[in-house]
């Protein structure tokens, strides 16, 4: 089903996040501008990127373990304005979550940055968000659109309570219009760093 249900939303990690920059972020100036949102935890060759979004930090946590196993770099989606707890509280009908759900025209989410530094390089992109009614939590959709995925293969992962990935990779491929975009995963909120490498596994993604 669509329902809201399960966890609860906790407070944001986004700020814990962004304080985790790499220290060898390239200091040209040119990179300063991309090089924000990404975190470089992977092996030197760079050829598969980790995306996501999270707003109370368990896509992170996935995200994180996904790119780990695949040696890959990561780049956060962090909206200008993030969500607080208040924010995403679905039980209330005047909650920003609710009220953006209410009426589409309110959820072209503002980003910090959608610019990949040498997103060129990379060959696969997994992309992960959470499940909100159903579909891709909307801060994954500036990112997807403001992006050219051709020659690209996408890879969507989400995680949510209850929900399972629906048609929410199809609906974010049409959005995207480029890419060769694969079946998506989905991972239930509480998803162990196993379970996540083994699906890395699967997709022959692994570092080693
Ligand atoms: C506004 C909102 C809507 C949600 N809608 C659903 C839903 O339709 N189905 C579901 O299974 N979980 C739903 N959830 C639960 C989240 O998908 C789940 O807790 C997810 O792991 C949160 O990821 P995050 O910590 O990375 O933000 C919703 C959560 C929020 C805040």
């Amino acid at each position: 089903g669509c329902q809201a249900s399960g966890t609860k939303a906790s407070n944001s990690t986004t700020a814990a996040a962004q304080t985790e920059q790499s220290s060898t972020a390239e200091a040209s100036s040119e990179a300063e501008k991309t090089a924000d949102n990404t975190e470089n935890t992977g092996n030197g060759s760079g050829k598969t990127l980790v995306v996501y979004y999270s707003a109370s930090g368990n896509t992170e946590r996935v995200a994180k373990a996904a790119a780990e196993a695949a040696g890959a770099d990561l780049f956060e989606i962090v909206p200008v304005e993030p969500y607080t707890s208040e924010d995403l509280n679905w039980t209330n009908d005047n909650s920003r979550v609710s009220r953006e759900h209410n009426d589409e025209s309110l959820r072209d989410v503002e980003l910090t940055s959608t610019e990949v530094a040498n997103w060129d390089s990379y060959d696969t992109v997994l992309i992960g968000y959470p499940i909100w009614w159903g579909i891709a939590a909307w801060p994954t959709d500036g990112f997807v659109k403001a992006n050219d995925f051709t020659g690209k293969t996408v890879i969507p992962f989400c995680t949510a309570a209850s929900s399972g990935i629906g048609q929410s990779g199809k609906l974010l491929a049409d959005l995207a219009g480029t890419g060769d975009w694969q079946e998506g995963k989905r991972f239930a909120s509480s998803a162990s760093d196993q379970e996540v490498a083994s699906w890395i596994g699967e997709l022959g993604l692994s570092a080693e």
